[in-house]
C-alpha cells in the first residue's frame, strides 16, 4: 500500500486516505485534460417515479457492463489517459480496477445522495478507489445501523485518494452535499472492480 494511504479508524470499516496522492502541479493537467477529454453526459434518475436530471456529469469506461443506480451503463473503451491514473492507483492499492465512473460535479450545486456501493457485480467486499481534482468537496460516510457512531467527514482535496474496501460498503453509506461555498469544478473518479 502507497505510504501515504492514512487508515482511518472506523469500526466495521476499512478506509484510508491521502490527501496529496497526485502532487502539483500534475493534478492540475489532469484536470484539465479529463475536463476536455472525457465525453460526460448528462444523465437521467427516476425519483418519485418522475426522470429528473441528475446533479453532477457523469461518464463510464472500462471492460464490462454494470447497472448504476438503476441504470445500465455501457462502459467505453479505456482512454490512454484514464490507463494511466489506472495505473497509479492500482499501484497504490495493491487492487486490480477494470471500470472507472466518473463524477464532474460543475458547482456546489451538484451533489451525489447518500448510497453504498454495493451492487453485485461488485462481490462482497468491493475495493473502490476513489481519486479527486478540483474544487474541494465534503466527503461524508455514516454508519448504517449504529446511531452511537457519528458521521465521519473529510475534505476531498484536490488530488486526493480514498480508498474503501473490506466491510466498508456493507455497513456505511457515503454522500457528497450541495454546498451554498463558491467551489471550483470537481471531478471524482472512482476506479472499481466489476465481475462478470
Ligand atoms: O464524488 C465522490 O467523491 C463520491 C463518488 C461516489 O460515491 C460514487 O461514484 O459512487
Ligand atoms: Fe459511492
Amino acid at each position: 500500500m502507497h505510504p501515504h494511504l492514512q487508515p482511518l479508524s472506523l469500526p466495521d470499516a476499512e478506509v484510508y486516505f491521502a490527501p496529496a496522492f497526485v502532487p502539483a502541479p500534475q493534478r492540475d493537467v489532469y484536470l484539465e485534460r479529463l475536463l476536455q477529454e472525457v465525453n460526460w453526459q448528462q444523465e437521467s434518475i427516476k425519483l418519485f417515479g418522475k426522470l429528473q436530471p441528475m446533479p453532477r456529469l457523469t461518464a463510464w469506461y472500462g471492460d464490462k457492463g454494470y447497472t448504476y443506480s438503476g441504470l445500465e451503463n455501457k462502459p467505453q473503451p479505456w482512454l490512454p489517459l484514464l490507463q494511466e491514473l489506472r495505473e497509479r492507483v492500482q499501484e497504490a492499492s495493491g487492487r486490480a480496477y477494470n471500470s472507472v465512473l466518473l463524477n464532474l460535479y460543475r458547482s456546489g450545486q451538484d451533489s451525489m445522495g447518500w448510497h453504498s456501493d454495493n451492487e453485485p457485480e461488485l462481490g462482497q467486499e468491493p475495493s473502490i478507489a476513489s481519486l479527486s481534482l478540483g474544487g474541494e468537496r465534503r466527503f461524508a460516510l455514516k454508519h448504517r445501523s449504529r446511531k452511537d457512531i457519528a458521521p465521519v467527514r473529510i475534505i476531498l482535496s484536490h488530488g486526493s485518494l480514498l480508498l474503501m474496501q473490506g466491510p466498508t460498503q456493507h455497513h456505511w453509506l457515503h454522500h457528497i452535499p450541495k454546498t451554498a461555498k463558491a467551489v471550483q469544478p470537481r471531478i471524482n473518479l472512482t476506479f472499481r472492480y466489476v465481475k462478470g
